[in-house]
């Protein structure tokens, strides 16, 4: 897309008139994109190492290498933009924020240097399609990039989620049980890599119940913030399956094997506190005002400086990534044979008859 000069000085006028100060990161950059816009690549010679204010500022601009005047002229416009419409008071909070994208399943948005990824089914219990898998995982992606601070995943409506919809094993394709399994790990494997590689802080605020895979994932969270009305299931042996999203890995290494085993085999249940008591909970808070105490916490932490932060997370997660790759890569290969099995079909084909019978 091509931003025509008037554009470009549209959006200069308009940055005088925000009310809130960006925050020196933001206000950096649009210097960078400015100079860039307006001169091309760096050309002036380094400030000296005490001239700190001038340094910084050359090393903004001269980071931007090599991007064309018109890109420049581009990403600042649309840094202008998405700086306005977060102040605007008509501003509805599921509007996707400039870089993200409309998506069917989820609801994104940033806010409070907070990106906001909300499943968005509430009438089937979030219950994560396939459709769902990559809309979130594409969400991740682009929140990785993006001017947030951190990114938070939670549920429209009274679930957390329900895990992994059961419909997604009933559509055989024409070539067969084999493909689907196939393509279904593939998916999952792709899926669980975006949670395991985030580059950000990542935050569950677990509105409501949760099941299965939307538990599992939760050991891959830096924070996980619960309602008391919050419970954590994992009935994988019920369905003839078996755990996912790094669960084997990561719960005994959090609770301890006997816990572990009691989940993740069992089909023991948790309330929000016993899950805070095991660690994967960080905190519960009571319903009546989970909402607002969390969110005003997350505000809070939206303010510490970005970097830091990606930093910190990275340097916590960094040793166990690779180990993470392999975890997940060994639950899908043990899941496609599962979900070939009969026990799998049977349980599938019998949470639907039951269903039927209602
Ligand atoms: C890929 C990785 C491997 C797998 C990992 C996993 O996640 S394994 C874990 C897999 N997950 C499970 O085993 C959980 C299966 N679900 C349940 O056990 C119960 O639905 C409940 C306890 C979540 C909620 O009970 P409740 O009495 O409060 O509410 P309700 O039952 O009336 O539900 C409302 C509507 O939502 C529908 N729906 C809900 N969940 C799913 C789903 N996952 N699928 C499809 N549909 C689902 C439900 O059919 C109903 O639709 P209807 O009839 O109105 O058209």
């Amino acid at each position: 897309m091509q931003v025509h000069q008037e554009d470009f000085e549209k959006a200069q006028s308009n940055l005088k008139l925000l009310k809130n100060d960006p925050g020196n990161e933001v206000k950096l950059k649009l210097y960078a994109l400015f100079k860039q816009a307006t001169q091309g690549p760096c050309n002036v010679s380094k400030p000296g190492m005490l001239d700190f204010v001038n340094k910084v500022k050359w090393d903004a601009w001269n980071s931007l290498g090599s991007l064309s005047k018109d890109d420049a002229r581009q990403s600042y416009v649309e840094l202008v933009s998405s700086l306005v419409s977060s102040e605007s008071p008509t501003k509805n909070n599921t509007e996707p924020s400039i870089g993200h994208k409309m998506y069917e399943t989820i609801q994104v948005s940033c806010e409070d240097r907070i990106t906001k990824i909300f499943l968005n089914r509430p009438e089937k219990k979030n219950a994560i399609t396939l459709k769902m898998y990559e809309e979130i995982g594409k969400a991740l992606e682009e929140a990785g990039k993006d001017e947030s601070v951190f990114a938070v995943l939670s549920g429209v409506g009274d679930y957390f989620c329900s895990g992994n919809d059961l419909n997604n094993f009933t559509n055989i394709p024409p070539e067969g049980k084999e493909k689907m399994a196939n393509d279904s790990a593939d998916l999952l494997e792709a899926f669980v890599s975006k949670f395991i590689d985030f580059p950000k802080p990542l935050v569950a605020v677990v509105n409501g119940p949760a099941t299965g895979i939307s538990v599992t994932i939760l050991g891959l969270f830096d924070l996980v913030y619960a309602t008391d009305r919050a419970t954590f299931h994992t009935p994988f042996s019920q369905l003839g399956q078996s755990p996912e999203g790094c669960s084997s890995y990561t719960f005994p290494r959090m609770m301890g094997l006997g816990k572990a085993t009691e989940m993740l085999l069992f089909n023991k249940k948790l309330t929000a506190h016993e899950a805070c008591n095991l660690g994967l909970v960080t905190e519960v808070f009571p319903d009546s005002s989970f909402q607002k105490e969390v969110w005003e916490r997350l505000k809070e932490y939206g303010t510490l400086p970005k970097n830091s932060l990606a930093f910190s997370k990275q340097l916590i997660r960094v040793n166990e990534k690779e180990k993470l790759h392999a975890v997940n890569i060994q639950e899908c290969e043990r899941l496609k044979e599962r979900w070939l099995s009969e026990e799998c079909m049977n349980a599938i084909i019998s949470f639907f008859q039951n269903r039927a019978k209602l």
